[in-house]
This record gives C-alpha cells, structure tokens and sequence, in this order.
C-alpha cells in the first residue's frame, strides 16, 4: 500500500497572505484526515514564508495519521523542531537558501559524514528518517550507508517531462527504486506529483511507501472540493 501524505505548505501560504488565520491550517489538516489522507506532511522554511515553526508544535497535538515534517537541517532550530516534536518520520531537504521551492537532492556519498550524525540523532529518538534524493542509485546506496530508514524520491523531472514520454520518464525512477528495495530501504516520492502522473509512477512502482503531494492536490481542490480530491488521489494509489 502506498500512502497518501498531503502537504499543507499551501494552506500556511494562503493564510499567511492576509496575516489572519483563514485558513486554519490545523482545522484543514484534521479535515484531510477525516477525507482519508494517510498522512500530513510540512516543511518550514528559515523564512517562515508558509509553514511557520509554531504551526508545527500545534500539528503534533492534533495530527493522528503519520506526521512528516520536511527540510534543511542546515540550521539548529530545524533539528531542534523535530527533536522537541517528534513527528514519525523526517524527511532530509537540501533546500538551497532563496529557492521558491525544493530542487535537487542531496549527494549523499559528500554529505555522508553530517547527513550520518544527524540520520543517529533522529533515530536515538525514534524518529524515521528519509532523505531526499535525486533518482540515482548510487545516492540511494549512500543514504543506505548513511543509516537512513528510507529516501524519497524528487519526481519533478518525472513530472516536467511526463507528457513528452512517460514510459523513459520514469525509468532513472524505477532503477532508483530497485536499489532501494535491494538495499532494503522504505520509499517515498514527491514533488509535482498530480492527478495526471500519480498512477503511472504507482504502476510503474508499486513500491512505494508513501507519496507527499501538495501543490497539485490543493491546486484541484479548488475546483473539485478537498474531499473529493483527496479520494481522486486515493484512487489513483489503488492498482
Ligand atoms: C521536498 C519537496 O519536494 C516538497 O516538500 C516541496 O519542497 C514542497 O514545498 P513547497 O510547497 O514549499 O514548495
Ligand atoms: N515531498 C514533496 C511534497 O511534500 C509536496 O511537493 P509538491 O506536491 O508541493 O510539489
């Protein structure tokens, strides 16, 4: 089964558009619950400039499903966050300060040393970790060497060239999957994943562990209603 984790950034940014609490980012994370999300996930920024650190600290005391917090470890106050909130699983970010959003993955055979003291002080609290990689099996293996639980896969060259051709899309996706089972890692993906390219990338990997969606999910929400577009979602995971 791969589940759905729905990535509530976009909720924070909307609210924080007008400085009030409209829309209430807890209210809409119980409520993708109640719809049938298997998960939520967030992922501050330095900035604040969506999920805000507090909003996080509130999350935990009402999320029931499996709470993903995203991001650089980069600074103190990050690990410090998750440490103090203690989500089920962190998902390591190499977000490059400025970006408008996350763009690559880490190299985890350069990284080894820092990403292998933060993966053991996560896990000495029990938190899962997942690093986010590039779809190479070799930064795959070197997130294995690491001590990583699992990685999640960045399917945003998936995506931008899913109507070109899906079929050679998905297979530098597919192979880093495989060492991952190999390796015997769990799996996630995410990024630009939607409605259009969800169901090839879940037959293709049946897999999967899990898959954090956002911009696309809330995107359609607006046409199609929260409920009704995470069941859509829901749908495209059954094989
Ligand atoms: C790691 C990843 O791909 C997502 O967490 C993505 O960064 C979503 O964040 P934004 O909604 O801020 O773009
Ligand atoms: N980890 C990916 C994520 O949480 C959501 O990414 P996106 O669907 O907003 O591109």
């Amino acid at each position: 089964m791969t589940r759905l984790s729905v990535n509530i950034n976009k909720i924070a940014t909307l609210r924080n558009s007008r400085g009030g609490d409209n829309p209430n980012v807890l209210k809409v994370a119980l409520d993708c619950e109640r719809f049938g999300a298997q998960g939520i996930t967030v992922h501050p920024r330095p900035d604040e400039r969506h999920i805000r650190y507090q909003d996080v600290y509130d999350l935990k005391e009402v999320v029931t499903t499996e709470f993903n917090i995203e991001g650089n470890p980069s600074e103190r106050k990050f690990i410090d966050l998750v440490l103090a909130t203690k989500p089920d699983q962190v998902t390591l970010v190499p977000d490059a300060l400025g970006a408008i959003t996350s763009n690559a993955g880490w190299d985890t055979i350069t990284n080894r040393n820092l990403l292998t003291e933060l993966i053991q002080e996560f896990k000495k609290e029990n938190i899962r970790v997942s690093v986010f990689v590039d779809p190479d099996p070799n930064m795959v293996e070197g997130a294995k060497i690491c001590g990583a639980d699992r990685v999640e896969l960045y399917t945003e060259p998936y995506a931008a060239h899913y109507f070109e051709n899906r079929q050679k899309a998905v297979i530098p996706f597919v192979l880093a999957a495989e060492k991952a089972k190999e390796v015997g890692m769990g799996l996630n993906a995410g990024h630009d994943l939607s409605l259009d390219n969800l169901r090839f990338l879940k037959q293709c990997i049946p897999w999967m562990d899990e898959v954090s969606i956002g911009h696309a999910l809330i995107s359609d929400a607006l046409y199609l209603g929260l409920e009704n577009t995470i069941q859509m979602y829901l749908r495209e995971l059954e094989l």
